[in-house]
């Protein structure tokens, strides 16, 4: 069901310090930030060979890991991003085995203009899963 890793996400508490800091300590490609309001959250994507890293820092008063980052004040690994072919037919399998699928269960549309989903952390050895569909 998952294939590729499309990105692994952390949480950052200075989006600027952290985008030039993959710049210039790490040599990275760091895209422009993009604000996404809907899901409570301003990122950068940091380009690599083989997937991204997927920057993020609470955008608003909602937001969804403004409390990740009262734990970890410095960030961290917020989640990982795996892609599948179909997202609803994965979230529906999901959800007959038993996990938890985050929000209303429905699929948003992500940074990449692509339909995501997040499956409960406690339910995957502590590890928040995003499932975001493949691009067609
Ligand atoms: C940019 C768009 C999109 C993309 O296209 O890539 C994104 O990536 S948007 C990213 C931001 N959006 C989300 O993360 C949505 C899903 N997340 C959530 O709904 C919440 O973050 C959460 C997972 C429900 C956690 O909410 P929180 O308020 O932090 O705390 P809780 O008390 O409800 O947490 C329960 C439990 O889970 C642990 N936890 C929380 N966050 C994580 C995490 N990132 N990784 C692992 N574990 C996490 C938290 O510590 C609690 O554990 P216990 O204390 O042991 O109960
Ligand atoms: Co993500």
């Amino acid at each position: 069901m998952i294939g590729r890793l499309n990105h692994v996400a952390i949480a950052v508490p200075d989006l600027a310090a952290a985008s030039a800091l993959y710049t210039q300590a790490l040599g990275a490609e760091v895209s422009e930030p993009q604000a996404l309001p809907e899901h409570g959250v301003s990122v950068v994507f940091v380009v690599l060979p083989n997937t991204k890293i997927e920057l993020l820092t609470p955008l608003g008063g909602q937001s969804p890991i403004a409390a990740f980052l009262e734990r970890n004040p410095s960030g961290g690994i917020h989640h990982v991003c795996y892609e599948v072919d179909d997202l609803k037919a994965a979230r529906d399998r999901l959800v007959t085995n038993g996990a938890r699928v985050l929000g209303d269960g429905e699929p948003k549309i992500g940074a990449h203009g692509l339909p995501v989903l997040f499956l409960h952390p406690k339910d995957f050895n502590g590890a928040l899963i995003e499932l975001e569909q493949c691009a067609a």
